[in-house]
């Protein structure tokens, strides 16, 4: 059975362990890791079948097949090329992290050197099948238009650099326009989901995105627009907050676990 460990005990983290805990996930989990412990003391009694152990990246690698990191964007750069070094798959939330071409590049030649996988689940959006499908011919544009309720932007680069006063927005405001490059470093905990369109399309120069905080929203909004040789197609998810992180959609964990739970088995669907 695939042997997991998981680096980030927050809201996707205690998702995808009660997962594998409950069986929707065919796979053992063997280790977690927080770099607040406690976060992973607490997390580790509230399984029924499984007792992981808190093991430090060096440790868990060395008992895995798959490290899930879902903690932040520098946790990337730290566990990522550590996990394919040590024949370890890896499934990464952070994406944002892949904006970093030297990284990527990193991951992309350590991860063919060693046999192994880089999963990247579809996050809170919809539409990632059509665009692989649509990027084996010509894309003209890709483009990711994310609202969020200004709390939910809270903390980010971009807000705390421009000394925004998000509680002062009293209509739907557009804080940034912009390369998913740029949108990543700027709202490194809200828009991984146009670092992952942007591996799945056209690159993180011409993936174009817009973050608007939205007082009238209670929900997170990620719209896209994809237009190519085939057509174009739009998709628009209204994503319920998590209750434990405003600025993480419950799909987002929803996506990891289904992405863990095809790796654990046989019947693949879809694109
Ligand atoms: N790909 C996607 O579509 C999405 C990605 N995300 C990203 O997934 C990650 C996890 O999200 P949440 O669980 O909502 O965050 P969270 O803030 O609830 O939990 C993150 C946990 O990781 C830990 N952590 C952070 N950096 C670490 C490091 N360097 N080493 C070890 N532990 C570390 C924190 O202490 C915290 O317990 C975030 O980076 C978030 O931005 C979130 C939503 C969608
Ligand atoms: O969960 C979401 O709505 C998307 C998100 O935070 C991200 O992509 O970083």
């Amino acid at each position: 059975m695939l042997r997991i460990g998981v680096v980030g005990c927050g809201t996707i983290g205690r998702g995808i362990c009660r997962a594998i805990d409950e069986g929707v996930v065919k796979a053992e989990l063997i280790a977690v890791y927080d770099r607040n412990a406690c976060d992973a003391e607490k997390l580790r009694g509230q399984f029924s079948r499984f007792s992981p152990e808190f093991m430090e990246i060096a440790k868990m690698v060395k008992h895995i097949d798959l490290l899930v990191e879902c903690a932040s964007q520098e946790a990337v750069h730290d566990v990522v090329p550590l996990a394919l070094t040590s024949h370890c798959d890896v499934l990464i939330l952070s994406v944002g992290a892949l904006a970093d071409e030297g990284l990527r590049n990193r991951i992309e030649e350590l991860a063919s050197e060693n046999s192994c996988k880089v999963y990247l689940p579809s996050g809170a959006i919809a539409g990632l099948d059509g665009l692989k499908s649509a990027s084996i011919g010509e894309i003209h544009s890709v483009t990711i238009t994310t609202r969020k309720p200004p709390q939910g932007l809270a903390g980010s680069p971009f807000v705390v650099m421009n000394n925004i006063d998000l509680d002062s927005i009293s209509d739907a405001t557009v804080l940034f326009e912009g390369p998913a490059k740029d949108a990543v470093k700027a709202f490194p905990a809200n828009v991984n989901v146009a670092a992952t369109l942007s591996v799945a399309g056209i690159g993180f120069e011409r993936t174009l995105v817009r973050v608007i905080a939205d007082p009238s929203v209670t929900r997170n909004i990620h719209e896209i627009t994809v237009k190519g040789a085939f057509g174009e197609f739009s998709s628009k998810v209204e994503n319920v907050p998590s209750p434990a992180n405003p600025k993480t959609s419950y799909l987002a964990q929803l996506s990891a676990i289904a992405t863990l739970k095809k790796i654990s088995s046989p019947l693949q669907v879809g694109t």
